[in-house]
C-alpha cells in the first residue's frame, strides 16, 4: 500500500466565502517544473540548487525514486540539493519504484529507466495503477528496452532496460508532454538522433531544461503544423541551479475562487506564464474576467508575472479543442467558473480527461449536476449551462483519489448559495499543500 492510501480520507463541508477574497500570495511551485529538475538533476554531472521546488507528494515520489537509482538529494534550509550520479552510471533500485498518485513522474522515470542496463519494479496508488502506461512502454520499447505490464497496459510494471539503447523515432498519437519527455529521455542514453514529432504543442519544459543543463535540442517545425523534436544522444547533463516558478494550474484554484466570490480582489506574485500553460488565462478573458499581470519578467528560464484577480460577472465560453493540451488540468475548476456564468459553455476535445488521476471528464460533470448545475457530455466535450451568479450548491462530491477535483470542489463550496460537502480533501497534497490554509488566509474561512 502507499503512502497516499494510508491516509484517512479527510471530508468536509465547505461553505459560502464568509468575505470578499482579498490579499497577495504566492502559489507552490510548478508541478511539471519540479519533477523534471530532481529528474534531470539526479542525471547531471555536478551539484543542482533548486529554489521554490513544490514539496507536494507527486514530487516527493519523484525525489525517492531518484534517490533509489543513486542521486543524493537533501533539504538545505528551504533549497533542495541534489549530487548528480550523471547519464549511464545510475544504480539498480533495490526496492519497488512507488510513483504514489503521479503519473508524470511515473511516465518520465520509464523513460530513464528504458535506456539504462538495470532492471526496476514499478506501481503507485490506486488511481494510478488505474492509468494507461502503454503510451509509453510501446515506443520505448523500440530503443530495446523490455517492459512486462499488468494487463498490457498498467502498472505494476516491471522492466528490464536497454545495455545499448537504440534512438527513436516517433510521432506522438495523442498530445501528451508526458509521452514527449518519457521518450526525450530515453534518447539521452542512447547513441544516435532521437525524434518525435509532436502535431500539436505540449508543454515544454523539458526541452527548456535540457537547454538549461546544457543539452542541444533541436526544434523544427513541421510542414501542415507541429514540429519535431529531437536530441542527439548518448547526452552529458552539467549540473546547473533551477528556479521554479509557482505553478499555473495551482493558481487557477484561487484566481476560479477570487472570480466567483463578490467583491473579490487578489494578487499571486511569481507565477508562470509559459505560453504553452496559459490556456486558462486566455478562456477567462474571453469570458470577461479582470486578469492583469504586472511585473513580468523571465526567472530560471521561464517567463513569470504576478496576476491581479478582480470578481466580476462572466459569460459563457466555446473552447476549441486545440487549446486543451494548454490548460489540460484546468478544466474541473474551469467547469465550476463556467457553472457561475452568463449562458453556456462549450469546452470541446477533452478525450484526455478520460485518462488523469480519474475520469475527469465524467467525475467534473457529477461535480456540477450535484450542485444543480445542468451539464451534459457530448462525445469528448462538455457543455455547462451557467447560473449567471452562484450555482445551487448542496450536494456531495466524489472526488476520487484525484487532487484538481478536491480543489474543484472547494472552489464550488465558497461560491455556491448551499455548502458543498468533499469526501476527501487528503490528496490535495499531491500538487497543493497548504491549499486550505492559503485560501483561508485570502478570507475563504474554510472549515472555519
Ligand atoms: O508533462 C507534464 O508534466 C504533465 C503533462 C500533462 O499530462 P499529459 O502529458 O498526459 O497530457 C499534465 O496533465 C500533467 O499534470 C503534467
Ligand atoms: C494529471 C495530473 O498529473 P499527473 O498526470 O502527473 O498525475 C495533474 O496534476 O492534474
Amino acid at each position: 500500500m502507499s503512502r497516499t492510501e494510508q491516509i484517512k480520507p479527510a471530508p468536509l463541508d465547505v461553505h459560502a466565502s464568509p468575505r470578499p477574497l482579498s490579499g497577495d500570495i504566492a502559489v507552490p511551485g510548478d508541478k511539471s517544473i519540479s519533477h523534471r529538475a530532481l529528474m534531470f538533476a539526479g542525471l547531471a554531472q555536478g551539484t543542482t540548487r533548486i529554489v521554490g521546488l513544490l514539496e507536494g507528494e507527486d514530487v516527493l515520489r519523484t525525489a525517492d525514486a531518484m534517490r533509489a537509482l543513486g542521486a543524493d538529494i537533501r533539504r538545505e534550509g528551504r533549497d533542495w540539493v541534489v549530487d548528480g550520479r550523471g547519464i549511464g552510471s545510475l544504480d539498480e533500485p533495490a526496492d519497488v519504484l512507488d510513483m504514489g498518485n503521479s503519473g508524470t513522474a511515473a511516465r518520465l522515470l520509464c523513460g530513464i529507466l528504458a535506456s539504462h542496463d538495470m532492471t526496476a519494479v514499478m506501481t503507485g496508488d490506486g488511481s494510478l495503477r488505474k492509468r494507461p502506461m502503454r503510451r509509453v512502454t510501446g515506443p520505448l520499447a523500440e530503443c530495446g528496452a523490455t517492459f512486462l505490464t499488468r494487463s498490457g497496459d498498467r502498472l505494476p510494471l516491471a522492466v528490464r532496460g536497454a545495455a545499448q539503447a537504440r534512438p527513436i523515432s516517433y510521432r506522438l498519437p495523442v498530445a501528451s508532454a508526458q509521452v514527449k519527455s518519457a521518450l526525450l529521455l530515453a534518447g539521452l542514453n542512447a547513441s544516435g538522433l532521437t525524434r518525435i514529432e509532436e502535431p500539436v504543442a505540449t508543454r515544454d519544459h523539458t526541452e527548456n531544461m535540457l537547454r538549461h543543463f546544457g543539452v542541444p535540442v533541436d526544434v523544427t517545425p513541421l510542414e501542415g503544423g507541429g514540429c519535431a523534436i529531437s536530441v542527439q544522444g548518448p547526452a552529458r547533463l552539467a549540473a546547473r541551479d533551477v528556479i521554479v516558478p509557482g505553478d499555473p494550474s495551482s493558481a487557477a484554484f484561487p484566481i476560479a475562487a477570487a472570480l466567483l466570490v463578490p467583491g473579490s480582489s487578489i494578487l499571486l506574485r511569481g507565477v508562470g506564464l509559459n505560453p504553452l500553460r496559459t490556456g486558462l488565462l486566455q478562456t477567462l478573458r474571453e469570458m470577461g474576467a479582470d486578469l492583469r499581470l504586472e511585473n513580468e519578467r523571465v526567472e530560471g528560464g521561464e517567463p513569470v508575472g504576478d496576476l491581479r484577480v478582480t470578481a466580476g460577472t462572466l459569460t459563457a465560453v466555446d473552447v476549441p479543442p486545440e487549446r486543451a493540451p494548454s490548460m489540460i488540468d484546468e478544466y474541473p475548476v474551469l467547469a465550476v467558473v463556467c457553472a457561475a456564468a452568463n449562458g453556456r459553455s462549450r469546452l470541446r476535445g477533452l478525450a484526455e480527461l478520460r485518462v488523469k488521476e480519474s475520469d475527469r471528464l465524467s467525475a467534473t460533470a457529477a461535480l456540477l449536476e450535484a450542485n444543480g448545475v445542468s451539464v451534459t457530455i457530448e462525445g469528448d466535450d462538455l457543455l455547462v449551462s451557467g447560473c449567471g451568479g452562484p450555482p445551487p450548491g448542496g450536494g456531495s462530491v466524489a472526488t476520487h483519489m484525484d487532487h484538481r477535483l478536491a480543489m474543484s470542489a472547494v472552489v464550488m463550496g465558497l461560491a455556491a448559495r448551499q455548502p458543498v460537502h468533499v469526501d476527501d480533501l487528503g490528496f490535495v497534497d499531491t500538487s497543493f499543500p497548504g491549499f486550505v490554509r492559503l485560501m483561508n488566509g485570502l478570507g475563504a474561512g474554510i472549515g472555519a
